[in-house]
């Protein structure tokens, strides 16, 4: 079975995907980081991050999810991309490359070739990647509350931190809607495990 885990930013998708998928004894796959990963090399190669063209020039040879259960890397020939995918220019320039439909058709092309069973996170894994997954599942939480979690991991203030998501999700609209069959879940209130729990007591029997 594909499972996926859509949702607004920071809202808890991976850290959720890699339990949901240590549970069931399956991958997870974290498709936000090859969109991490063009930018972060359209970004050393100084291309305009709007241009298609040029940022798709830069992914050659093209850089391969790895789905780790430890956590998901990314691979350009020999060379570890995961350490550098997080960075604030990568949070800020990473909407405008995902926007690009070549881009899209590249990032779906590699996710799609993986063997189920998996955990899929991302924006659209629900509704255009994986359609036909047997469970689906929509993260959200204030913007308040996500970017005092990802405080621990930026060295912004969490004002900054804050908008800078609100404007991440705004420019991610297109490709972030929920699923019409997903379970969208809040997790605001919710510890990890607490949306853990959740996701895995609604999948069907298996
Ligand atoms: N329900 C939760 N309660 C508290 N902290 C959480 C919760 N879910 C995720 N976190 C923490 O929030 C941060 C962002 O989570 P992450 O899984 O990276 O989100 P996303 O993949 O959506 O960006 C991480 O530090 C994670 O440990
Ligand atoms: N399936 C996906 C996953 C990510 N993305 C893009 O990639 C960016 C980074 O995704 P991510 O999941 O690593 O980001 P966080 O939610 O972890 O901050 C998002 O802001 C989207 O622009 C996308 O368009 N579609």
């Amino acid at each position: 079975m594909i499972v996926t885990i859509d949702g607004v930013a920071a809202s808890g998708k991976s850290s959720v995907s890699a339990g949901v998928a240590q549970a069931l004894g399956v991958p997870y796959i974290s498709s936000g980081l090859l969109y991490r990963a063009a930018t972060l090399l359209g970004l050393e190669a100084g291309v305009d991050l709007g241009q298609e063209g040029a940022v798709l020039g830069c992914l050659n040879p093209p850089p391969r999810l790895e789905p780790l259960a430890a956590g998901n890397r990314v691979w350009q020939a020999g060379r570890d991309l995961t350490p550098d995918l997080h960075s604030t220019r990568v949070d800020r320039g990473v909407s405008v490359v995902a926007a690009r439909p070549e881009v899209r058709a590249w990032v779906d092309a590699q996710l799609r070739a993986l063997p189920a069973p998996l955990v899929a996170e991302g924006r659209d894994m629900g509704t255009a990647v994986f359609p036909h997954a047997g469970a689906k599942f929509y993260l959200t939480a204030s913007p308040r509350v996500r970017a005092q979690r990802r405080a621990h991991e930026r060295p912004e203030e969490v004002d900054a931190i804050e908008a800078a998501l609100i404007e991440r999700d705004r420019l991610d609209t297109t490709q972030s809607a929920p699923a019409p069959d997903a379970h969208v879940i809040d997790t605001g209130a919710l510890s990890l495990q607490g949306v853990i729990d959740a996701v895995l007591a609604r999948l069907p029997a298996r």
